[in-house]
């Protein structure tokens, strides 16, 4: 098949091009540059000409908490105008398969852990990621609007999987605008260089969090894209239509500030700074939907924090 994988060069769409070199599949790539998403001619001009067999959407604006809370309105635009143009000039372009990457962010900040398929929209969301969670959630409905449309006539079968938080190589180490996980690893590594006596955590460090490793999410992708349309639906019924992934397993953020601390060969003190916000209570997705159909995490944290740190001062040392 001749796969184009939106977002080929983030931390996701890499990890899934890596996992697609291995197999005879034809991967088509554009970058933001080449291809700006949120650009609904140029777009349809891409698609009109590639017309691929399938479509990976895993771009989109992403960012932490802080960057969230500081750049909501581009949260919520760009990523509604990804989502809008790449599936429906995917569905004008004759596109039958189409796999898109929400969040769990969308989910409700009360809803009940580990929080499963059903419980999307029972609930009002958590603040801080409000605006992204409105725009993934309107990609779900997206793809659960055309199946619904247009399966019988088209063949359309646009599928959407929710991952937990993620880490990896290739992430986003920005201090102020990437993910806990990153941020900390960069934090703690400039710390024990500099031999500081402290390091500062956001928030009250009791927030739980779940990360999965990206190669792990890039398996999960291609395992939910490949799964037979007739086990696809079986299992998001009644037109749930997402799929959680995750490990199923969290931990709080001082306690991952602690395995992070001990990877990086940091002995200092761990402060916190409660000015800042906590977001989320928790939200550890319940993944037996995709466990039941055969796909486990195979990457353990303290394993995967390790291989990041590593790839973090290969990135530093490259510049
Ligand atoms: N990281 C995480 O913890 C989580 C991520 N996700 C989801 O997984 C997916 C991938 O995330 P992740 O890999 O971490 O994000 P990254 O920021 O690493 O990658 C996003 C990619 O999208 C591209 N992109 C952004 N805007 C545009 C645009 N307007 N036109 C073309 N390309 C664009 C970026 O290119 P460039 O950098 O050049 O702008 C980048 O290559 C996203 O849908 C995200 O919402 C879901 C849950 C957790
Ligand atoms: C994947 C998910 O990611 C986001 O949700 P989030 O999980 O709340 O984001 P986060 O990883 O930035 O924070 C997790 C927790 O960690 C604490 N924390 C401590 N110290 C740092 C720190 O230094 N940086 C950051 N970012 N957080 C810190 C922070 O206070 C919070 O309690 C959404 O934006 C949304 O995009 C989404 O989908």
């Amino acid at each position: 098949m001749r796969i184009y994988v939106a977002g080929h060069r983030g931390m996701v769409g890499s990890a899934i091009v890596r996992q697609l070199n291995k197999t005879d599949h034809q991967i088509i790539t554009r970058t933001h540059a080449e291809l700006d998403l949120t650009n609904q001619a140029a777009v349809h001009e891409f698609m009109q000409a590639e017309r691929p067999d399938a479509v990976i959407l895993a771009a989109a604006r992403v960012g932490g908490i802080k960057a969230n809370n500081t750049f909501p309105a581009e949260f919520i635009y760009d990523n509604l105008m990804i989502e809008a143009n790449v599936i429906h000039q995917a569905f004008a372009a004759g596109v039958k398969k189409l796999l898109f990457l929400g969040s769990s962010c969308i989910y409700p900040r009360n809803a009940a852990q580990p929080m499963a398929e059903d419980a999307l929209l029972t609930g009002t969301l958590e603040p801080t990621n409000e605006p992204y969670a409105i725009a993934k959630i309107a990609g779900i409905k997206l793809c659960e609007s055309y199946n619904r449309q247009y399966a019988d006539t088209h063949g359309i079968d646009y599928r959407s999987v929710m991952p937990t938080n993620l880490y990896g190589p290739g992430d986003n180490f920005h201090p102020e605008h990437s993910h806990v996980l990153p941020a900390l690893i960069r934090r703690f590594h400039e710390a024990a260089a500099a031999n500081a006596p402290s390091v500062t955590i956001w928030g009250t460090g009791q927030p739980r969090r779940e990360f999965l490793h990206v190669d792990d999410m890039a398996a999960a992708s291609l395992f939910v894209l490949n799964l037979p349309r007739d086990v696809y639906i079986a299992n998001t019924q009644p037109m749930l239509s997402h799929i959680n992934v995750g490990t199923g397993q969290d931990l709080t953020i001082r306690e991952l500030a602690e395995i992070i601390a001990e990877t990086v060969g940091f002995s200092g003190e761990i402060l916190t700074d409660p000015a800042q916000p906590d977001g989320t209570p928790r939200k550890l997705l319940n993944v037996s939907r995709l466990n039941a159909m055969g796909w486990h995490a195979r990457i353990g944290l303290r394993k995967g924090i390790e291989e990041t740190y590593r790839a973090f001062k290969e990135a530093a040392v490259a510049g």
